[in-house]
């Protein structure tokens, strides 16, 4: 088995021993969703301007642990004051140490929109998500058969959360325009091999109907990466390590918005011109 399918085979197990939500919670769920306004609309219609989605992971199958749960408000605060446009929390448990408690508190302590990441494979992870009022959930295409994928986004829909259908190679992306995904993520990570290339996103760019909104996923380093795929009309990225490793990460996230370094007081008294 390769890592997707042991997670996917764990998520399964995971999954049984939940007690499903009842008619009435499911009535409740949609009802409450539905007079909802959701935030993602407006920010995946921005364009031009760089959108970035910095994410919340405390570890990965290929980074083991990357940060504490006692670290979340120190990122949420940098996040915040840097200019994030939105958040990604990966809330799968066993290979990257998230929950739906992590969920809640970062849904609680933000203004900003939150997209969950997480390994969708049934209805029940979608009225959850709506529960906890996320905005957008990640709909990984090579994990579902096309019509899972139709029935997920139409759920999402009807629960007024936006389901951002995630591709890495042509068949995905085939599945994906069939399901008649409206938002689509290109992930550069293979999430069999685990390798990363930003030629991912260069490659499936040219095939995507204009009309589709898009999001640059994983291995976005530097202001140069980015600027590349704005050069190409991408303007939403979802940004994880690079900030998560970084000593400064509202720096490294203001860096990559293009925002110039604000010199310090001392700085401009020592140096008026
Ligand atoms: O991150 C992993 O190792 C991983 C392994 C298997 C499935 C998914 C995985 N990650 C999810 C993501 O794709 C990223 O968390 C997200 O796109 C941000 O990527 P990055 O900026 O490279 O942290």
């Amino acid at each position: 088995m390769n890592i997707l399918e042991q997670i996917v085979s764990e998520k399964k197990q995971s999954l049984k021993r939940v007690q499903p939500y009842n008619f009435r919670e499911i009535e409740a769920i949609i009802a409450t969703a539905r007079y909802q306004s959701n935030p993602w609309v407006n920010l995946f219609n921005l364009k031009n301007e760089p959108v970035i989605i910095a994410e919340i992971k405390l570890g990965s199958p290929s980074r083991g642990s990357i940060i504490s749960p006692e670290a979340v408000p120190y990122y949420l605060s940098e996040y915040q004051k840097a200019g994030a446009s939105a958040l990604s929390v990966v809330t799968e448990e066993k290979y990257f140490k998230g929950n739906t408690t992590l969920l809640k508190m970062v849904i609680q302590n933000t203004h900003l929109p939150v997209l969950r990441k997480d390994f969708v494979i049934n209805d029940f992870q979608i009225y959850q998500s709506a529960y906890f009022g996320v905005g957008a959930l990640l709909i990984i295409v090579k994990i579902l058969s096309l019509s899972k994928i139709r029935k997920f986004i139409h759920l999402c829909e009807q629960l007024n959360i936006i389901p951002l259908v995630e591709i890495h190679d042509q068949q995905d992306l085939e599945k994906a325009i069939e399901a008649r995904a409206n938002f689509i993520g290109i992930n550069n990570r293979n999430l069999t091999s685990l390798e990363v290339s930003l030629h991912t996103t260069e490659s499936l760019l040219p095939k995507i109907p204009d009309q589709i909104t898009i999001v640059c996923e994983s291995g976005i380093r530097s202001r140069e990466d980015l600027q590349q795929f704005m050069d190409l009309g991408i303007n939403h990225f979802l940004i994880g390590e690079y900030l998560l490793f970084h000593s400064q990460p509202g720096e490294a996230l203001r860096e990559l918005k293009g925002v110039k370094k604000h010199a310090s007081s001392k700085n401009l008294r020592n140096n008026p011109s």
